[in-house]
């Protein structure tokens, strides 16, 4: 089967008018269909810049990276998205910040309009659709993030620390609704976090960053048993 992603011996230098500076080096690393991966890692450590190099926005200064077979040359519609902030428009209302991307690719017709509607639906957000985000909570906001993401239908979505910014609480609860959302729509996904635990209880698979040079440390296989009984389990060297 091809890897949804694949990443040979990515480096990435970061070159300004006073220095160039080595942000990550031998980054290797196939990702399946499916697959829900976490990259954890102390700050500065690299995980932005791998995510860019795989959604197209950057160009590595070493390796060669693949989404479905196919070097990537830029951002695909293959890859969607989802970052801290939820940069939802204040001027449109909740059913029209979802819409966006299908506006965009012209991709909007009765149908698509009408999935997007089941999304609001399935986040609890089917009464939503007419507010407008500053009416809505963070843990609400995320969630027209995620559907805005999900609405064009991309394969592989790519989540940049998504809930740094909400409350415990809201945390927990979202964490479990992406994990099945995704799961089942045979999403394949890449999450960035600072929190170990975090990415063990959502991923099937955790590899852990170093600094200076951002490098792999070590990938950990998340058993099913183990995701459920976290918060209270850390693997044996997890180093963080
Ligand atoms: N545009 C840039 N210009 C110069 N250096 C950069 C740039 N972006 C990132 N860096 C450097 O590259 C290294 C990796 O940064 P990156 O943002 O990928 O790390 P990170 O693990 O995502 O960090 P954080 O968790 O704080 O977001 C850091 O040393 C950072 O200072």
């Amino acid at each position: 089967m091809v890897p949804v992603v694949e990443l040979n011996d990515i480096a990435h230098v970061y070159v300004t008018d006073r220095e160039a500076s080595l942000a990550v080096e031998g980054i290797h690393l196939k990702v399946e269909p499916g697959e829900f991966v976490s990259l954890v890692g102390p700050s500065g450590c690299g995980k932005t810049t791998i995510l860019s190099v795989i959604a197209g926005l950057l160009q590595p200064s070493k390796g060669a990276a693949y989404v479905n077979g196919d070097p990537i040359y830029g951002p695909s519609p293959e890859v969607g998205y989802m970052l801290q902030q939820d940069y939802l428009f204040p001027w449109r209302t909740i059913m029209d910040n979802a819409l966006i991307g299908l506006e965009l690719t012209e991709r909007l017709n009765p149908e698509s309009r009408s999935a997007v509607q089941n999304l609001l639906r399935e986040m609890g957000l089917g009464d939503s659709g007419n507010l407008y985000p500053s009416q809505l909570s963070g843990g609400m906001r995320q969630r027209v993030a995620l559907v805005r993401t999900l609405a064009t239908d991309p394969g592989l979505l790519l989540l940049d620390e998504p809930f740094s910014a909400l409350d415990y609480q809201t945390k927990l609860q979202l964490e479990d609704l992406i994990v099945e959302t995704l799961k089942e729509r045979g999403k394949t996904a890449i999450l960035v976090t600072h929190d170990l635990s975090e990415a063990i209880a959502m991923s099937d698979r955790v590899i852990l960053l170093n600094r200076n040079p951002g490098r792999i440390h070590r990938l950990f296989d998340i058993p099913e048993n183990i995701r459920r009984a976290q918060p209270f389990f850390c693997p044996q060297g997890a180093g963080l």
